[in-house]
């Protein structure tokens, strides 16, 4: 009786199914077909990107793209998931114009490659360099067409090395990009059984720190290269756990012990995309500059002068030691807006004039996250 009343109750769902993923099945048609549509004339954009060598991979306009995907969204679907959606399909269309090859921090599994897909969608090559420098090195080199480096983090600050390595390089930040940096306790089991050591990087188990000391004081803390490589470590032996992202959880098949153990829920990192690409405005843009100042009263004082002379906000401001043991400085400053827009193009003039050193590192489209 009760067996028959479910199999009734079964029977009138699928009927009140069918017709919604009828509707479904049609809706997807057309998706279907305007999606082919839309890859047709991003092909014909290639061939007049072609005739002149222009370059494919236009951040400016992709920015554009998923602004106003947000601003004209009506809903149900939230802006986030309607942007993620767009940002691939503008990844495959891109592809068939031409795959770009970017490089980034490895291994495989790290937030440095979430950046990466974050910023160009999955229709790209990636490729995993051992080190900073390494991604510097592919990049300039024009084995990647881009480069994915880290370039601060909200709660540890500046990453020193991509900071030196900006101020030498011929290569332009043409893009940035910002991840939530979610960390997760991972092991082979998904429970702490038998586990005598916590492996991460130096930078995630500082970030992890309150929590693990009031839930994991006793068990030892090991820095390893990477996250993902920890990940790896906690994959093949299962007295090792490690702190990464649920990307490298995935990928090494492990189970979470705990999500979002990190002590700051606002921690965020923030990347740079780095080539020779110099990004047109996209109407919300950011331009970064290294600089150092002369050994006078007041030049500090004197060169950010001429940015409020001229109405330019600043949104970062780093200092480095230039490392010549003379206690001299490099300055990093990021501002609001192109270095088309004249306000900025005359502020940074100004600036140039009175500095011992200056060095503009790219105008690029502000980070949608
Ligand atoms: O508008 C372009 O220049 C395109 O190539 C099209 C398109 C897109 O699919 O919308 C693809 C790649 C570019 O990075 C920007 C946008």
């Amino acid at each position: 009786m009760t067996a028959l009343r479910l199999a009734d109750k079964e029977t009138a769902m699928n009927d009140k199914l069918k017709p919604l993923r009828e509707q479904i099945d049609a809706i997807d048609a057309q998706i279907l077909d305007l999606l082919n549509r839309r890859a047709q004339v991003a092909q014909e954009v290639g061939h007049v990107k072609a005739e002149t060598n222009a370059p494919v991979f236009r951040p400016e306009r992709e920015a554009q793209v998923l602004r106003g995907v947000a601003d004209r969204n009506p809903g149900p679907m939230g802006n986030a998931e309607m942007q993620t959606i767009f940002r691939e399909i503008m990844s495959a269309c891109r592809s068939l114009e031409k795959r770009v090859t970017v490089a980034f921090l490895g291994p495989a599994g790290t937030y440095s490659e979430q950046a990466v897909y974050q910023q160009f969608g999955t229709a790209v090559d990636v490729m995993a360099c051992a080190s900073i420098d390494e991604v510097f090195r592919a990049t300039e080199a024009g084995t990647a067409d881009f480069g994915v480096v880290p370039v601060e983090n909200s709660t540890e600050g500046a990453i020193g090395r991509t900071l030196d390595l900006l101020l030498n390089t011929p290569l332009t930040i043409s893009g940035e990009v910002a991840i939530a940096v979610r960390h997760s306790l991972l092991t082979g089991s998904g429970t702490m059984d038998g586990v005598t050591a916590i492996c991460a990087h130096a930078q995630a188990l500082a970030q992890c720190q309150i929590w693990l000391n009031n839930n994991y004081p006793e068990i030892e803390r090991r820095a390893v290269s990477s996250n993902a490589e920890a990940a790896r470590m906690a994959r093949d032996d299962h007295s090792v756990a490690a702190i990464a992202g649920e990307r490298a959880g995935v990928r090494y098949s492990l189970g979470t012990v705990k999500a979002n153990i990190q002590d700051d829920p606002h921690n965020r990192t923030r990347f740079a995309v780095i080539g020779t690409l110099r990004t047109g405005p996209s109407g919300i843009d950011r331009t970064s500059m290294a600089l150092a100042a002369p050994h006078k009263a007041g030049s500090v004082y004197r060169l950010l002068g001429s940015l409020a002379q001229n109405g330019v906000s600043m949104t970062r401001f780093e200092s480095r030691p230039a490392r010549n043991g003379n206690w001299e400085y490099y300055f990093y400053v990021d501002v609001e807006g192109h270095i088309e827009n004249p306000a900025v193009a005359k502020a940074l003039e100004e600036l140039q004039g009175n500095a011992a050193f200056f060095k503009v590192l790219g105008s690029y489209p502000v980070s949608l996250t």
